[in-house]
């Protein structure tokens, strides 16, 4: 079964080709991570698939529907989770009251002078308990804005969680932060892996990380689609030795 595809996806930035007729499926219950170099079409490649760009060429399809044309907004609500940046959110609510907007849209409720949120205790178990498994239960009264950069990408997760996608899409969810801080993440995505429901992409320079997480590797190098398979044969495989890892063939990784 296939969650989402991308068909021969293009994108150009003018005489510049980003991501160049990238075809990949992506399964439920699979950690998939998209590794490649500086410039590779990584986060580009993440950005089509999110709605952000609209690609000059090929498609993107969804539980089998095609949402090339569907706006980011539309993509999120179908179930495809990207983390948010916290400049398109509410940087002076709290952070709990970011949790419970998000939690609450993602279950229809909106605003309702006769029935106030408060009385939904339901929706805020949900958001209490999202905000522990981020570890962010001790900031929760704190403006998302005055949180340290390593607390605004837990932030970040958390509000990806408490939409609830179908599809979660990591890019670099570790970056910037202090080394004390980065197992809570890493914990919470191998947590979401438990759930076989779930589609988890994952873009990443980190070996380590991508050695203890992935369950599949795909390369991306000059906007190509250059190695897709197991984690152990991907980074053997010589293309990754030389064009990622910088290793002459013959010689063994890090
Ligand atoms: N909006 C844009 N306009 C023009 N060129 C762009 C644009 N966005 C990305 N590019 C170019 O597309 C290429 C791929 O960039 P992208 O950020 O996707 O790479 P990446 O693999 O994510 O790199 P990194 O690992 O450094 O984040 C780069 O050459 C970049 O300069």
């Amino acid at each position: 079964m296939t969650t989402l595809e991308t068909r021969d996806l293009t994108i150009r930035f003018g005489g510049h080709i980003a991501v160049n007729c990238v075809s990949c499926t992506f399964r439920p219950g699979e950690l998939t991570a998209i590794v490649g170099p500086n410039g590779a079409g990584k986060t580009t490649y993440f950005n089509l698939i999110s709605g952000q760009l609209r690609p000059t060429g090929g498609s993107i399809l969804f539980d089998g529907a095609d949402i090339t044309q569907l706006s980011a907004p539309l993509r999120t609500r179908a179930g495809l989770g990207r983390a948010f940046q916290l400049t398109n959110l509410f940087p002076n609510l709290s952070v709990e009251e970011n949790v419970r907007l998000a939690v609450q849209s993602a279950h229809g409720v909106h605003y309702d002078m006769l029935r106030p949120w408060m009385t939904r205790r339901d929706l805020i178990a949900r958001a209490d308990a999202i905000l522990d498994e981020v570890a962010l239960g001790g900031r929760r009264n704190v403006a998302a804005t005055a949180l340290s950069h390593g607390d605004q990408r837990k932030l970040e997760v958390a509000l990806m969680m408490a939409l609830e996608p179908k599809v979660f899409m990591f890019d670099e969810p570790t970056a910037g932060m202090s080394i004390d801080e980065v197992p809570v993440v890493l914990n919470l995505i191998a947590k979401l892996k438990q759930d076989s429901s779930k589609t988890i992409l994952l873009v990443e320079h980190k070996m380590d990380v991508v050695r203890s997480l992935a369950d599949r590797i795909i390369v991306l190098h000059n906007g190509q689609l250059v190695a897709d398979g197991k984690p152990a044969e991907v980074i053997a495989s010589p293309i990754v030795q030389e064009a990622y890892l910088g290793i002459a063939p013959g010689k063994s990784a890090a």
